[in-house]
């Protein structure tokens, strides 16, 4: 005998990974819609005539949180306006394409370098927080030309059970505190909300399937090394043994208690660029500091100040070169400089 959906007992064709409920693809439509309304409204997430940027990557969890958002806003009458946001990492054959009529923006027109350039520099070692940081500050450049009070982004429930984990595994005790809440930057200008929290991917891509939605589903080729791909790894096995362990794993994260004496980030704006940063000088700038000067992988690590220091030297170093008539390498060709001849 078939299964049956078991709210109206029509024919079943699927069983809810989150759950394990057998539903028909109605019923399925509606709880998954259900279940992202319900987090929308626990977290009183939105007012009547907020401007909010959709982070559209072109991938299945966006696609999703797009179709969602234009669904939930007419269905309940949030009354935001919804606009979508991508950002070209310049990675060759990556993001075929973004989804049309949103804003773009460019890293290379931002910060000079692609992400090809960027691995050609420091090698497929690391490359994902420079994409990370750049991407993260080119959505927040576009929301602020877009004059758009909050950004979207399509994390998921799985993406975010991987990031406690990650979390706890490099006992970064400040950001597991943050990694789970549903709002971060609420007391700045420019808060991201993740509407898909507690939304599972297996089900996301079963959305996306039965709904048709148009996504592509190419993975990062410079993405292989990253210390999340094993953390995902992990959390897919301990899935396919105890598939709760995933919103089990995000429950403990939302309620790990932290020591007053844990020193916390405070939100500000970088001394340099203006954009917001939690240290003097933001990340973005410290990587782009690095690049640009050939010590890409000693900005990684955070030594500006090595960064520095070895600048200053091979600057006096070659004032002296030029200064005897020796050509050397100009100085501002510093893309072309290779990280071992200087640190
Ligand atoms: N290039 C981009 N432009 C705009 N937003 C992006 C971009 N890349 C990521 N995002 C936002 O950040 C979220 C998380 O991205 P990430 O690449 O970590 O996960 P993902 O599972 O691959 O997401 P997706 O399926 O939407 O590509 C995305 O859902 C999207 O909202």
């Amino acid at each position: 005998m078939p299964a049956l959906c078991r709210r109206c007992s029509a024919r079943a064709i699927l069983k809810r990974p989150k759950t394990g409920d057998t539903l028909c693809k109605e019923c399925f439509f509606e709880v998954f819609e259900l279940e992202i309304h319900q987090t929308i409204l626990d977290s009183k997430l939105f007012r009547p005539g907020l401007r909010v940027a959709i982070g559209a990557s072109g991938g299945k969890d966006s696609t999703v949180l797009a179709h969602v958002m234009k669904v939930l806003n007419e269905r309940y009458k949030y009354g935001i306006d919804l606009f979508l946001l991508s950002v070209d990492e310049g990675i060759t054959g990556y993001r075929g394409r973004f989804p049309g009529n949103g804003q773009a923006e460019r890293n290379s027109d931002l910060y000079g370098w692609s992400m090809d350039e960027i691995v050609k520099q420091i090698g497929l070692k690391n490359n994902c927080t420079f994409c990370g940081v750049f991407r993260r500050q080119a959505l927040d450049r576009g929301a602020m030309q877009m004059d758009v009070n909050m950004i979207l982004t399509g994390h998921n429930a799985d993406d975010i059970a991987e990031t406690v984990i990650m979390n706890l595994l490099r006992g970064d005790i400040a950001r597991l505190t943050r990694c789970t809440a549903i709002i971060t930057g609420a007391e700045g200008t420019l808060p991201r909300a993740k509407p898909l929290k507690y939304a599972y991917e297996k089900e996301i891509v079963m959305y996306a399937y039965f709904k048709k939605l148009d996504y592509f589903s190419t993975e990062c080729i410079y993405s292989p090394n990253a210390y999340r791909g094993y953390a995902r790894t992990f959390l897919k096995d301990l899935e396919s043994i105890r598939p709760r362990c995933i919103i089990d794993i995000l429950h403990s994260g939302e309620n790990f208690a932290v020591k007053s004496s844990v020193k916390m980030a405070v939100q500000g704006l970088c001394s340099r660029c203006g954009f917001i940063s939690s240290q003097e000088v933001c990340k973005a700038c410290i990587l782009l500091d690095g690049l640009n000067r050939g010590l890409p992988r000693l900005a990684v690590a955070g030594k500006i100040k090595k960064v520095n220091r070895v600048f200053a030297v091979s600057t006096s170093q070659r004032s002296v070169e030029s200064a005897s008539g020796d050509s050397g390498s100009p100085l501002t060709d510093d893309k072309q400089k290779p990280e071992a001849e200087v640190a």
